[in-house]
């Protein structure tokens, strides 16, 4: 089978319905992930029908249109080869979208992606997530900061919420701890502005794993001494 028909497959499995136009952006950038991840390394998951669900669709798991108001600005906090950020734009084209990461050549791949698919309203940033917070441009800026496969929880918790404006969420997909992370999260969410809104577990077509998409309301403005600097974060959790 094609990416395009594994990815048409998969999405109305799940519940999705996704226009030919959609169809041939998500195959494009399937084909310039295979292609440049020969060059560099992108990702172990290279196979149509993988990429289709462990990729594509598992970043549209996210998306609710109560969490994603109409023009609303994103942050993907260490993005890699542009996931979750890059399938909700294609989703959604009116999302204004920040793609952040630390190392600069993944970037690169995702200037030549939002080039070639013509995704106006994104941009990539180079940066540590706990210096790019720091930053009045970035900071307290966004509806929504998302992040998958970054860190535990209580980790990127400080990660994120920072770039979130009160009101805004943190949305964070996460696998199958998922409850012992949000439970250990607790009081970095607090301590953060936060408060924990939703807890949804998703199943994704085809794949016996747990897995959950976890809402965070941010309720008040993040204190100045977070994040801490690169590496406190992780080193000493709150
Ligand atoms: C395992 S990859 C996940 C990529 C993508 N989110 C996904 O789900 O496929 C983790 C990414 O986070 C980036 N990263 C890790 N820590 C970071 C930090 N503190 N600031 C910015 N990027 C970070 C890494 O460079 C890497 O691209």
């Amino acid at each position: 089978m094609t990416f395009t028909d594994c990815l048409a497959k998969a999405a109305a499995e799940y519940g999705l319905q996704l226009a030919t136009g959609q169809l041939e952006a998500f195959t494009m950038y399937y084909q310039l992930l295979i292609e440049w991840n020969e060059k560099m390394n992108l990702t172990a998951i290279r196979e149509p029908e993988e990429v289709a669900v462990k990729h594509m669709v598992d970043s549209l798991t996210c998306y609710d249109p109560k969490y994603f108001p109409t023009g609303c600005r994103v942050m993907d906090v260490g993005t890699g080869a542009g996931f979750p950020g890059l399938p909700l734009k294609i989703f959604r084209p009116d999302i204004k979208l920040t793609l952040l990461d630390s190392l600069n050549k993944r970037l690169l791949f995702l200037q030549e992606v939002v080039q070639r698919l013509d995704l106006t309203g994104t941009v990539t940033v180079h940066s540590r997530a706990e210096e790019g917070a720091r930053q009045p441009k970035y900071r307290e800026q966004f509806d929504v900061a998302l992040s998958r496969a970054v860190a535990r929880l209580n980790v990127l918790t400080e990660l994120c919420l920072p770039y979130v404006k009160t009101g805004g969420h943190f949305i964070a997909l996460k696998g199958a701890q998922y409850q012992q992370e949000t439970e250990e999260a607790a009081a970095a969410i607090r301590v953060l502005g936060g408060r924990l809104a939703e807890t949804r577990p998703v199943t994704l077509p085809g794949l016996p794993d747990s897995r959950a998409v976890i809402y965070i309301k941010k309720i008040k403005p993040t204190v100045a001494a977070y994040p801490r600097r690169p590496g406190q974060p992780e080193k000493k959790p709150l």
